[in-house]
């Protein structure tokens, strides 16, 4: 699969002057609760109404989704209200349900893009429709697999394709539910410039006060869209509720949001701002893992405190400099710079370790 300017034809053919949004409850849960929200998503600028109808939860006792019968209210939904409707699809049954409900809009879920069989069966069974998939990335940050899984449905001859970055799963305690990890997909964008990106702040953040921020981190980086999940009572919602947002919330974050053009009169500040915005992530990353490596330090710190062994260590600290200095060219870093680099870590953790000696 090459990138190709077609791959934007389903987008363009929306004719928005916006980002296009997908939004509605992370579940169908009543007919009453899809068609209440329906109608107060009308009048924002969403264009297609989400709602999950099969939820394998990630562990089994919780609410697993009503099934069929919520595509029936989906297309109530539609017929009332003019939004196009979609739902996730994650075997060959829910497809040929999806399409016999006319759903316009197909999305396969995380825990089944990791698995090429259970891809190549929905591609088969999804085979040269011209209904709109879009592919969330999988569980794991990778990049290959993300892909893999785009190329089986592009060779399944669907057209209409997109991805959706929902964020990586993690051990790690981080304030999102999953990290967002915004390289990989900034490198899918710089491989596939013209394949329709949607964000899921509702996913990647898993608490409701941190989606303006992950969409606008999303549209710094040229995102073309938004999937937020949405609920007239968020509170009440019988799966992630600590995630959904109201539509009147929605409404007023789409017009507080900056968007920022493509191709504005001013292609220099465009272009600028972007690569900041890619800057910015970069640095939090380095100051993220500069933090981590203090927190291994202090370990050490307290090991020695134990121990009574020295802070300093010079063979430990010559090897160190060694290793990185050999690896600076590699990187296209000068050789002082990383000597530089280093030692200003070195010294910060000599002083945490101070610290914790002299406790
Ligand atoms: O390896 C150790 O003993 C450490 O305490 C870690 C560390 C470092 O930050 O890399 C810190 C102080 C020592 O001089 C050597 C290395």
């Amino acid at each position: 699969m090459n990138n190709d300017k077609q791959l934007k034809n389903w987008l363009n053919n929306f004719n928005l002057n916006h980002p296009l949004v997908i939004a509605g409850p992370c579940s169908a849960e009543t007919e009453e609760q899809v068609l209440t929200i329906a109608h107060q998503l009308k009048d924002t600028d969403t264009s297609v109404m989400r709602a999950g109808i099969w939820k394998p939860r990630t562990r089994p006792g919780n609410f697993e989704g009503v099934g069929a019968i919520g595509l029936e209210w989906l297309k109530r939904a539609k017929e009332e209200t003019g939004l196009k409707i979609a739902t996730e699809v994650a075997n060959k049954t829910h497809v040929e349900l999806a399409l016999k409900a006319d759903v316009d809009v197909l999305w396969i879920g995380a825990r089944s893009t990791v698995s090429p069989f259970i891809v190549q069966e929905i591609a088969d069974a999804l085979k040269g429709t011209d209904k709109i998939v879009l592919v969330k990335n999988p569980v794991n940050p990778d990049l290959a697999l993300w892909l893999g899984a785009v190329e089986r449905f592009y060779t399944a001859d669907i057209k209409n394709l997109g991805v959706i970055h929902r964020g990586f799963s993690t051990y790690e305690k981080i304030k999102y539910r999953n990290n967002p990890e915004w390289q990989i997909a900034v490198d899918l964008q710089s491989r596939f410039p013209d394949l329709p990106l949607i964000v899921d702040p509702s996913h990647i953040a898993g608490d409701r006060n941190l989606v303006f921020d992950i969409c606008q981190t999303a549209l710094d980086l040229n995102y073309d869209g938004l999937m937020v999940e949405t609920h007239h009572t968020p509170d009440k919602a019988w799966s992630d509720a600590a995630q959904q947002i109201t539509p009147a919330f929605l409404d007023q974050m789409t017009v507080d949001l900056k968007i920022r053009n493509r191709e504005g009169e001013d292609k220099f500040n465009t272009d600028i701002k972007q690569l900041r915005a890619k800057i910015d992530l970069i640095d939090d990353q380095i100051l993220e893992a500069l933090g981590k490596r203090m927190k291994v330090a202090d370990s050490i710190g307290y090991l020695k405190k134990e121990n009574n062994v020295a802070i300093l260590q010079p063979e430990r600290w010559n090897a160190i400099l060694q290793r990185l200095i050999a690896n600076a060219d590699e990187n296209e870093l000068s050789k002082e710079f990383v000597i530089r680099f280093l030692k200003a870590i070195h010294q910060e953790s000599i002083q945490h370790q101070h610290k914790i000696i002299s406790q």
